[in-house]
């Protein structure tokens, strides 16, 4: 298999590798308008915080064509709808909002131009998402390969890969990095329940590539990280606050925790569109609750009796004093991370 192309915008229609599916089957889902794009969003048919965002960008592509002949007025407000419904359709990756208000604020700037003429700056704005996320995860990619030490075992959670992004990764991405860089590494990696991002696309994302690797139930990283079988962790984010505090999958805040008990180093691998400069801290940041049958099924299977309650919160924050560093393609912010962070500004 070639180059992964979670997604690809091509003749007006929005292309994306269908990731519920994965990794038993390899299907492209077609959107066709934006409210297309609101469901796969939704749905995860698209999910990774910047895949998101870039997702939601080619969905306000989508409404412009959509609407390309009404009167401009009802041009404009049935955009601002359209915006509104993608920008909630999840809530905590800031990926979403930060790619959203891109495009707002070419609608916002452009008002004056034909509405052919806008909805081509629309398209050349969503490739500039597209385009900008895989060089963004290239120099993360660099910049984290700097802290992979040879014969390195990695730990990492959720899925952070080209599958999550437009392309190549971020924690994925260093990893990528490192094996390409041809140095001897061994990923562990988190099947993470309860979506079992880890199992089903980080698991087939390391076997495309030949990366070393073993698959572990999530309940496994604690014994490995206190018998030092693991020399650093690598996560992604969804939300990062100025003082550093990091939303990412539920489960990254408990591998935090035993990380810093044991001495293990703890990175969040994020572009800087993942944080989110009006937060002062993780309180702020809305946790998605998402439904209970992710809970109590498997692929669609009952595992769990009826009649059980379910809480799901699909994301936690990682308080700031349990991370090492943050690598972003600006380079790794260290502590003190909201003196640090400011500078990105
Ligand atoms: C580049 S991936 C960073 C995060 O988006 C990733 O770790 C994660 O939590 C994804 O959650 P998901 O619910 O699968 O969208």
């Amino acid at each position: 298999m070639g180059e992964i192309k979670t997604i690809e915008f091509k003749d007006g229609v929005l292309y994306l590798i269908d990731q519920r599916k994965l990794p038993n089957s390899y299907e492209i889902f077609e959107c066709r308008t934006y409210k297309d794009v609101n469901f796969a969003i939704k749905d995860m048919v698209v999910r990774g915080a910047p895949a998101i965002g870039a997702a939601a960008a080619y969905g306000v592509v989508l409404a412009a064509k959509e609407f390309i002949n009404e009167e401009k007025e009802s041009f404009f407000k049935k955009m601002e709808e359209a915006l509104e419904i993608l920008s909630k359709s999840r809530p905590t990756a800031v990926n979403l909002m930060w790619a959203i208000n891109r495009m707002k604020k070419v609608i916002e700037n452009n008002k004056e131009l034909g509405l052919q003429d806008l909805y081509e700056l629309l398209k050349k704005e969503a490739d500039n998402i597209y385009y900008e996320d895989i060089e963004t995860n290239k120099k993360m990619a660099k910049f984290g390969n700097e802290i992979i030490k040879e014969n390195a075992v990695i730990l990492t959670h959720c899925n952070t890969g080209a599958l999550a992004t437009v392309g190549y990764g971020t924690a994925l991405g260093v990893i990528r990095e490192a094996h390409y860089s041809g140095k001897n590494i061994f990923v562990y990696a988190d099947e993470t329940r309860p979506r079992l991002q880890g199992a089903k696309l980080t698991a087939w994302e390391l076997v495309q590539e030949g990366i070393p690797a073993k698959l572990i139930a999530d309940s496994v990283a604690a014994t490995l990280i206190r018998d030092g079988k693991i020399d650093v962790i690598l996560v992604g984010a969804d939300r990062i606050a100025l003082n550093g505090d990091t939303a990412n999958k539920i489960g990254t805040f408990m591998l935090s925790a035993v990380a810093k008990m044991y001495h293990v180093p703890f990175y969040v691998v994020a572009p800087t569109s993942t944080i989110d400069f009006n937060i002062e801290t993780g309180k702020e940041i809305v946790i998605e609750e998402r439904s209970p049958e992710e809970v109590t099924h498997i692929n669609g299977v009952r595992i769990a009796p009826e009649g059980i309650e379910v809480y799901n919160p699909a994301f936690d924050v990682t308080p700031h004093e349990n991370i090492t560093g943050i690598i972003t393609e600006k380079g790794i912010i260290r502590p003190p991370f909201r003196e640090n962070i400011l500078k990105l500004k």
